[in-house]
């Protein structure tokens, strides 16, 4: 179980170095410049079992949020359905693929790619039928500490904020108003 649990970080962390290479490219910036911003952070790991519940309108399975880390990495284990993403004022769910992984932009990645990558709302909602289990992988991120965009990405369309101030920013907006954390920092 270790080895598998330790294999799977790792997997995950070399992926997340790929995604993060493309996205520093795609960006126009040194590759290292993005992915030092992720070396020696946090790796946490979250295994999510959402029993089936036959008055689904009556319970939700992961109230509306985004996340608070880096990057996210995803697995939908089964085949049901039940996370959604917000956008344009609606729910949209997020079809299961088999193999396939979710990348969800954690607000600190946003912040870092001083808004080119956006974080995304979402919520999971249950089945009346059949349970639905996922792997979640959360990458943390910081530059000496510190919640701010990339030097390289020009003028800086977020505040910068102490990495553990963010923590406590984030958790307060998401369990108490249900909003972005980030859209406070806008400048
Ligand atoms: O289980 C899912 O599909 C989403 C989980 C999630 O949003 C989270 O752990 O932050
Ligand atoms: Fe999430």
């Amino acid at each position: 179980m270790k080895d598998s649990i330790d294999k799977y970080a790792m997997e995950m962390w070399n992926l997340a170095m790929q995604l993060l290479g493309f996205m520093a490219s795609d960006l126009g910036v040194e590759q290292e410049t993005l992915l030092a911003a992720f070396r020696g952070k946090r790796q946490s790991m979250t295994l999510h079992h959402y029993p089936p519940c036959h008055h689904p309108e009556k319970v939700i399975g992961i109230a509306p949020h985004s996340d608070g880390f880096g990057l996210t990495l995803l697995l939908q284990v089964n085949d049901t359905p039940g996370l959604q993403i917000s956008k344009d004022g609606r729910w949209h769910p997020v079809r299961p693929q088999t193999g396939a992984f979710v990348i969800n932009v954690g607000e600190i990645l946003e912040v870092l790619t001083n808004g080119h990558y956006k974080s995304v709302f979402h919520r999971v909602v249950v089945d009346t039928e059949r349970g639905r289990d996922t792997i979640v992988v959360f990458q943390d991120a910081c530059i000496d500490g510190v919640v701010k965009p990339l030097l390289e990405l020009g003028e800086a369309r977020y505040h910068a904020i102490d990495r553990l101030e963010y923590s406590k920013g984030h958790a307060t907006e998401i369990f108490s108003r249900g909003e972005r954390f980030v859209d406070t920092l806008k400048k």
